[in-house]
């Protein structure tokens, strides 16, 4: 690789997360690890040493002229930031139901007439494979802006086979092509496609014959996720669909209980999914299954807010033993945002975490619901370098000041991709 080492020196507090098993869930939820006066030697894109400054002065002190320094002095450094859950391949937009939405219509109603989802589906259907990499590079782009490294990423807007596998392979061209990495999720039950109303076991059985044998075939997925909602798939469609994805090696996940309880939290459980989404309307058992099966809760306040509905109840999930992830659920209809560091401060104020509970959520927990734990989500060495240098002092002041993007500086993979110094300093200060 050939980089200069790059040694982050002083910061006021080094977030490493470092250290205990993972996925985190109770109190291991608010142990940050934290160094003060921190200190990271990063080497060939990876995390060699983390501790404090005194101390990796003694043991790289001799190489110092060798290595890029930054001063990190009166600054927060975190782990990169991990989105485990996006549907960011998609074309067109949506502005217009937001404004039907605001003037009365639910979310259902409009995917009922059409909308929604069936729409966005039209647009990914009729767009080329550039047309929709270069629109998603660039929300890739603001990802990195806002901190994330990580990205998942879902199919869902073909539900034909073409479009499914092409949604997937400008998946791969990105991970490949952007310097985020980008996990890709199969969601061919991400509705009942028009053409399939009325038909619903036909559709569930053609994706179990067609669909996931040829995904799995091309190695386009890790992941197999489905809308178990009233309308969209049963308990018992989205049940085929997991347990077929899973003789072909993709894990499940399920879009669970957002707008209905639905026993979606149970079958998440049931099937062993490796994290339920949503989750709005999850009963008291199914967090109870969720907790003895250690199903991951990615919790998504950013949709909740955005659909005007009350958020998941990540407060009681967490003290009954799930553990919780979160995310920013970055899709045209129901989140139309890229931002994470929104989405810690919505899951204090509308879930009532702790800040350090949304940091471990946003890192290496979301790490775990996209299994790549043993990549990213923690300053550790072996671990990928992929930082996050904020403008801040500490961590509960990134969840306290929100709504503001406090990012200076991300690397990823130890090469520095975001930086910020300019823009924020573009002019000095005047002399009182
Ligand atoms: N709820 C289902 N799917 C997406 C929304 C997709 C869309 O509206 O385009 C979600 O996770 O919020
Ligand atoms: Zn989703």
């Amino acid at each position: 690789m050939n980089q200069r080492p790059v040694w982050i020196k002083h910061a006021a507090q080094l977030a490493t997360i470092a250290g205990g098993p993972a996925p985190r869930i109770r109190e291991g939820m608010s142990d940050l690890g934290i160094i003060e006066d921190g200190s990271v030697w990063i080497e060939e894109g990876e995390i060699r040493a983390a501790g404090t400054t005194a101390e990796l002065e003694k043991r790289y002190g001799s190489r110092a002229a060798e290595a890029e320094i930054i001063d990190a002095s009166g600054r927060l450094v975190t782990p990169g930031l991990v989105d485990p859950h996006t549907h960011i391949v998609y074309g067109g937009s949506r502005e217009k139901e937001f404004e039907m939405r605001l003037e009365g219509a639910t979310y259902m109603e409009i995917m009922e007439a059409g909308g929604g989802i069936h729409a966005t589906a039209r647009m990914t259907r009729e767009a080329t494979e550039e047309e929709l990499f270069e629109q998603s590079f660039r929300r890739l782009d603001s990802f990195l802006s806002h901190g994330v490294t990580t990205v998942e990423g879902k199919s869902g807007y073909g539900m034909d086979l073409e479009t499914e596998l092409k949604q997937l392979r400008v998946m791969k061209q990105l991970n490949e092509r952007h310097p985020a990495d980008l996990v890709p999720t199969f969601m061919g039950a991400h509705a009942v496609p028009l053409e399939w109303k009325g038909r619903e076991d036909e559709f569930v059985d053609l994706i179990i014959r067609d669909m996931l044998p040829k995904v799995a075939e091309e190695g386009l997925a890790a992941f197999n996720d489905v809308f178990c909602e009233v309308g969209v798939y049963t308990p018992g469609q989205s049940r085929r669909i997991l347990e077929a994805g899973k003789e072909h090696g993709l894990l499940p996940k399920i879009h669970a209980d957002e707008i209905e309880p639905y026993g979606g939290a149970e079958l998440a459980a049931e099937v062993g999914a490796i994290s339920a989404e949503h989750l709005l309307k999850a009963s008291d058992v199914g967090i109870r299954k969720m907790a003895e099966a250690g199903t991951i809760a990615c919790l998504l306040p950013a949709t909740a807010l955005y659909l005007r509905e009350e958020a998941a109840r990540g407060r009681d999930m967490i003290d009954a033993g799930v553990p919780v992830a979160v995310s920013t659920d970055c899709n045209p209809g129901s989140s139309p945002t890229t931002s994470m560091p929104l989405v810690m401060n919505l899951a204090c104020i509308s879930m009532r975490m702790t800040p350090a509970e949304a940091l471990v959520a946003a890192t290496l927990n979301a790490a775990c619901a996209i299994n790549m734990q043993d990549k990213v989500g923690s300053i550790e060495p072996g671990k990928q370098a992929d930082l996050v240098m904020w403008d801040i002092q500490n961590y509960q002041e990134l969840q306290y000041l929100f709504g503001v993007n406090h990012v200076m500086n991300v690397w990823k993979k130890g090469k520095l991709v975001i930086s910020k110094e300019g823009e924020i300093r573009t002019q000095s200060m005047p002399a009182y």
